[in-house]
């Protein structure tokens, strides 16, 4: 189980920064990189890691705030400037950290942000707007690092950024005093995306959609084994309920068994409203974010209410909404009216499935891309089927 020389040096580094680890190691595991196993046979309850608050790297350390940002840059982008400006340094004091990080060249193969166009265009919907979104937070970030740090190239500063992106955890500063001058922001003000730490050690932690509970609290970051695990098993820590196309473009992997996937099903809606039906529903919070999940319900209560619009007399649908009625009467005509849209979906589909079978291998389309695009639209047809399976039944 030795996890090669840099792995051993960064444990080494580890150990003397305050991180204790406890029967557990790091390992090198087909198409994910690194992770985590079991060293040994391990009890529900144990203590795996800590890593203790002074260890993090978080916008509040000392070697991050003396750097000189605008007020509005991100702490992404504080995160990741800090981190190139240290990239080329080999004296940096985490240098041993850095060293165990995925490569450049295997972000660009896994993450759809470095795919071909033509890979790209072929991504599902829900897939290519987390790919929009990322696109335009990471130019926000560069542009405004850029202006302060013109030395910072953007292939590193995008490495940098994609990094923080991947391996930090949420940390919503519980050792600092509530007005604390070190916070972002006062501490009620703190958003999600304020909330980033840079945590040694736990980086190693690959993803399942259950696996061990990671807490922070005033000393630091710590997991803790969720169930027994037997020495050899690989040990995982959610990264939160994520869907496979997020999933996708945010960490460049898939799951082939996923209890939090599910389908925006909006693609397929928002087109189909008149301007009339949109007024009424952004008046009643229902615009947008339906969804089509692979198991009973299928069809979120937003879908039911948006369909309900599509298909019945406006009375019939403000009862629903309102909660007068139930709606069980109607069902019949809104699984009708959604089956239609799926079965039209799934046509698609097909033709997009064989499109991505017919493209060939080579330096814009890399096998284990299309392989991975090809498993996300299948699974996408079986979310699909099912729901037609469901309504009809
Ligand atoms: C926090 S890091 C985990 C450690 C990482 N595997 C490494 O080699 O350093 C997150 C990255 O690990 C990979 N990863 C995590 N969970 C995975 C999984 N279940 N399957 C495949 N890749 C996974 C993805 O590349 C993701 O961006």
């Amino acid at each position: 189980m030795d996890p090669g020389e840099v792995h051993t040096r960064f444990i080494d580094w580890a150990r003397s920064n305050g991180i204790s680890i406890d029967g557990i190691a790091p390992a090198k595991f087909k198409d994910r990189g690194m992770g985590i196993v079991a060293a040994k046979d391990i009890k529900k309850g144990d203590r795996l890691v800590h890593v203790r608050n002074t260890s993090l790297i978080t916008v509040t350390q000392p070697q991050v705030q003396i750097l000189n940002f605008p007020s509005n840059t991100t702490i992404h982008a504080r995160l990741a400037a800090y981190q190139a400006l240290n990239y080329e340094d080999r004296t940096c004091p985490h240098r041993p950290w850095q060293d165990v990080w995925p490569s450049q060249e295997e972000f660009e193969e896994i993450l759809p942000l470095h795919w071909s166009k033509k890979l790209q265009d072929l991504l599902p919907h829900a897939a290519s707007v987390f790919l929009t979104n990322q696109r335009s937070n990471l130019e926000r970030d560069y542009t405004s690092i850029h202006a302060i740090y013109p030395k910072i190239s953007r292939d590193l500063f995008t490495y940098t950024w994609l990094i923080v992106n991947t391996r930090t955890f949420y940390w919503d500063y519980p050792d600092l005093p509530s007005a604390h001058p070190r916070l972002p922001k006062k501490r009620p003000q703190l958003k999600a995306d304020d909330c980033y730490a840079m945590c040694p050690f736990m980086d190693y932690f690959n993803h399942s959609d259950k696996g061990c509970d990671s807490k922070a609290d005033g000393k630091g970051y710590s997991v803790t084994a969720d169930r027994a695990y037997k020495a050899g098993e690989e040990v995982y820590v959610p990264y939160g309920s994520h869907t496979n196309d997020f999933l996708l473009v945010e960490y460049g992997f898939i799951l082939d068994t996923n209890g939090c996937d599910s389908l925006p099903l909006d693609h397929l809606i928002l087109s189909q409203l008149s301007s009339e039906q949109v007024e009424v529903l952004k008046e009643d919070g229902f615009y947008g974010s339906y969804t089509l999940s692979p198991t009973p319900p299928n069809i979120c209560h937003r879908t039911q209410a948006v369909v309900r619009l599509l298909t019945l007399p406006l009375r019939r649908y403000s009862a629903f909404v309102g909660g007068t009625d139930e709606g069980a009467g109607d069902q019949g005509k809104v699984n009708e009216y959604v089956i239609g849209l799926l079965v039209k979906y799934e046509r698609q589909i097909m033709e997009i499935i064989e499109e991505g079978e017919g493209l060939e291998v080579s330096s814009e389309v890399k096998s284990g891309q299309k392989d991975t695009l090809l498993r996300r639209w299948k699974q996408v047809r079986s979310i699909v089927k099912a729901g037609i399976n469901a309504l009809s039944n």
